[in-house]
């Protein structure tokens, strides 16, 4: 669905992407990671065909959105941080402007149907500079999604909600990707956030792609010792347990271990002497690995 290949952008002669390459197949969900600045938004932009590159390939559905950036646009639909809405128009009239410019067909319906999906049917006459960022967020959303595009660009699409409006956003992606097989590329900071509905991230950071993955392919590349916390009431002295470094801390001790493979052994070990009431890795989440990442390819 995307191929960029060796891609290049500068603004003033200053260069932000020196040579990106990385791909989305049909169907996936790819979280697009990187620091402040590391050329997220613009690298949408460039896939939507709103700006060109200096160099390299894309593709986005196998047309270049260069010279077909309409085709690509119409395929693709887009949330960016403000979301594009017009503040003094309200709701209705905002999805109503959209689907006139994308040409939807029975419009008055797919606004129906996304109002009610977005629960902004009590809120569809309210002049959207009212609405709160959450309400406004399910709006852009909406209207990314009015001509149902087999894309999604997603820009920070849970900046400014509060924890059930992003429940709900991102059940939301995940439906859509259920149901329709919509493709999804997503920008984030909050890793933990978008960690429940990526399958695969590509890390961007001083103008490339450093790596590229699932969080599976991740955790095997980078993850070095695991840390494993046993809530037991295991007696440890002296920092050291079977071997391993072992710290107690308050009702659970961790284990820094070298692989995982080592687990069942532990708490075999561990159950002939205490008690185990959970055992959990808790340093493979996609955080920890972004620093890794990160730290590596520094
Ligand atoms: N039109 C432009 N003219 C000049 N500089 C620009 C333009 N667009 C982006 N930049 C610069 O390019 C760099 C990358 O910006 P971009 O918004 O793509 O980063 P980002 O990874 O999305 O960052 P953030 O996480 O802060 O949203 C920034 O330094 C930004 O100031």
């Amino acid at each position: 669905m995307i191929v960029a290949e060796g891609v290049q952008k500068s603004f003033q002669g200053r260069t932000i992407l020196s040579d990106m390459s990385f791909g989305v197949k049909e169907g996936e969900i790819v979280g697009l990671l990187g620091p402040n600045g590391a050329g997220k938004t613009t690298t949408v932009r460039l896939l939507n065909g709103v700006i060109r590159p200096d160099a390299g390939t894309i593709r986005v559905g196998g047309l270049d959105p260069v010279t077909e950036g309409d085709p690509v646009r119409a395929m693709s639909g887009i949330l960016t941080e403000g979301a594009g809405l017009y503040h003094e128009m309200s709701a209705v009239e905002n999805l109503r402007f959209f689907a006139k410019l994308y040409g939807v067909k029975r419009a008055d319906s797919r606004i129906h149907d996304l109002l009610r999906q977005f629960d902004l049917q009590a809120h569809r006459d309210k002049a959207v500079g009212q609405f709160s960022t959450g309400m406004k967020k399910r709006l852009g959303l909406a209207k990314a999604l009015l001509h149902e595009p087999k894309l999604l660009f997603l820009d920070e699409p849970t900046n400014g909600l509060d924890p059930d409006g992003i429940r709900e956003v991102m059940g939301y992606l995940k439906e859509l990707n259920r149901e329709f097989g919509t493709t999804i590329l997503l920008c984030s900071h909050v890793l933990h956030q978008i960690e429940e509905v990526c399958t695969r991230y590509v890390f961007l950071d001083g103008g490339r792609v450093i790596e590229d993955g699932t969080l599976a392919e991740i955790e095997a590349k980078y993850l070095r010792t695991v840390t494993l916390r046993v809530e037991t009431d295991l007696i440890v002295a002296g920092g050291q347990y079977a071997g391993y470094e072992a710290v107690r801390q308050e009702q659970a001790v961790e284990f820094a271990l070298p692989s995982k493979d080592v687990i069942p052994g532990l708490l075999r070990q561990i159950l002939q002497e205490a008690s185990v009431y959970t055992a959990e890795i808790v340093n493979r989440d996609l955080e920890t690995l972004y620093f890794q990442v990160r730290r590596e390819h520094q």
